[in-house]
């Protein structure tokens, strides 16, 4: 796997992500609405498929969208969330590189067990595939192995899921090793139980058919075939784990540092395409990819900043949530998801000019609710916060600019203590840092201490992580005067000057 970067690790303080910063001036097209030349913008990362390709020769189905008809079972919800979602489901199959021709939704009570859809919708969908010379449905939705393989013989063309769909798009994303091999992860993940025969499979395991070939579908190598690709793939998952394990060594290693000096730590969270990288920038001028597309974040990427003050903290943008995340991805992004779990402060980014906004909150906050509950697990290299202290959240709506007044009304009543602001203007940003410079845990302990000339290492720290109210140098040492975060000030203990 190359890094396109060059480097290994993108998760550095000052590392500087722009080769290929693609903000499209002046065009904001909503969710759904993404041009041509967003699409042709993007570059397929041939990375992941190619590779699965190797390890099972013929199994992995490669995922070649090009032109697709969407699907969706509307089982709950109101209309304008069934429309939304839909509507997502566009934005996400043409971030993935695809042309979207048709959407079909079918009210149903659940999804039928056997084709998703019902059977008539089914041959309804065969009739729309044809008509517009399809070649790829997406079902909005995780279809089990068996469905999927149901529908693709009654359409006659590919079926994919959402999952795969946003599995699809996380491997085109990602850029460092470890994003890129978390994705990979997490797609064998999904991949395992649909090798070649989709659900087929599951038959053979229920001792159905001998294997021979016959139509679409059913061709494939015999069950040994397939049991050597589990176990080969299961083998590349087990290494996978191990890399991303060392992966993340060398980023806890920083992580420890930043902690011990007791820097706050913000989080951005929120939805994809809220506007996190680009909060990130106006906050801090760190020119981070920002792009219109989903999940265009994969990597955390971490900044310094200061407050008004002259208090540090770093802040960190990180990957975009969605509604059901798939949960392979939530369990391969462990390591990256834990700069949420341990943060001082989260700052939960949502777009103001999203028709629905408080169900992207809701999503969010389910996301990260599971996050923090695998955190609380206990696991072998457990570090910084303690079970049950989730961190404080601030609501930040942001493209005010760009949000209906009358959402942005409700928004307000409904959300009294969050920040409006849009981070392209820059309306509102000045406010919001001082709201982060409150909530912000400040490191106030006063000391006044007289530090022997031998701890210069300690009058360093006083300099580095407080503020000096006064110092003067007498015949015994330094005598200073600071506001020192509580575990400096223990250290400083010894030292204490009584005046
Ligand atoms: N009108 C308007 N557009 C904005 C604002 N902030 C961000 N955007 C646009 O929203 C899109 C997404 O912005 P990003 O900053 O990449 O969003 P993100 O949350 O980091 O997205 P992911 O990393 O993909 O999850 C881009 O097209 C931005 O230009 C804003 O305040 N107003
Ligand atoms: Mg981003």
């Amino acid at each position: 796997m190359t890094n396109t970067h060059g480097k290994t690790d993108s998760h550095g303080f000052d590392e500087y992500e722009a080769d290929h910063f693609d903000e499209r001036h002046g065009h904001d097209p909503s969710i759904g609405e993404m041009q041509l030349d967003d699409r042709s913008a993007l570059r397929r990362v041939a990375g992941l498929s190619t590779e699965l390709t190797d390890v099972t020769e013929v199994e992995y189905r490669q995922l070649r969208l090009e032109r697709v008809v969407l699907v969706g079972v509307w089982t709950s919800g109101t209309a304008a969330q069934a429309e939304a979602s839909m509507a997502e489901l566009a934005a996400l199959a043409e971030t993935a590189g695809s042309e979207v021709l048709e959407g079909l939704v079918q009210r149903r009570d659940k999804p039928d067990a056997a084709t998703y859809i019902g059977s008539g919708k089914a041959n309804e969908l065969r009739d729309v595939v044809l008509a517009t010379g399809a070649d790829t449905v997406i079902a909005d939705g995780e279809l089990t192995p068996a469905q999927l393989n149901a529908l693709e013989k009654v359409v006659k063309v590919k079926v994919i899921d959402r999952t795969a769909l946003i599995l699809d798009i996380f491997a085109q994303h990602a850029t460092s090793s470890e994003g890129k091999a978390q994705v990979a992860l997490a797609q064998m993940q999904y991949m395992l139980p649909r090798l070649r025969g989709w659900g087929e499979s599951m038959s053979r395991q229920a001792g159905g058919r001998a294997g021979k070939d016959g139509g679409v579908g059913t061709r494939g190598p015999g069950e040994t075939k397939i049991e050597t690709d589990r176990r080969r793939i299961r083998e590349r998952m087990a290494k996978l784990r191990r890399e991303i394990k060392e992966m993340k060594g060398a980023r806890d290693t920083k992580r420890t540092q930043r902690l011990r000096s007791e820097v706050p730590s913000v989080a951005i969270v929120g939805y994809t395409n809220a506007g996190k990288s680009s909060l990130l920038n106006a906050l801090t001028g760190a020119g981070v990819l920002v792009q219109n597309a989903l999940f265009a974040t994969l990597d955390p990427t971490t900044r310094k900043a200061a407050f008004e003050d002259g208090r540090q903290y770093v802040l960190t943008d990180t990957v975009g949530f969605v509604r059901h995340l798939p949960t392979q991805l939530v369990e391969a992004f462990r390591s990256t998801l834990e700069e949420v779990t341990d943060a001082d402060l989260l700052v939960h980014v949502v777009d103001g000019s999203d028709p629905l906004p408080t169900d992207q909150i809701k999503a969010v906050r389910e996301v990260i609710t599971e996050v923090l509950r695998e955190a609380d697990a206990p696991r072998d290299s457990d570090m910084g916060r303690s079970a049950g202290s989730a961190p404080a959240e601030l609501l930040v709506v942001n493209k005010i600019d760009a949000a209906d007044p009358v959402t942005l009304t409700q928004l307000r009543s409904l959300l009294p203590g969050a920040a409006f602001v849009s981070a392209r203007t820059g309306e509102g940003i000045a406010e919001l840092r001082e709201q982060l410079a409150e909530l912000v845990k400040s490191p106030e302990v006063e000391v006044n201490v007289l530090v022997p000339y031998t701890r210069g290492d300690l009058v360093a720290r006083i300099h580095a992580d407080g503020r000096i109210l006064g110092s003067s140098h007498e015949p015994e040492g330094t005598l200073v005067r600071a506001k020192v975060p509580e575990a400096l000030a223990s250290a400083l203990r010894d030292y204490r000057h009584s005046a």
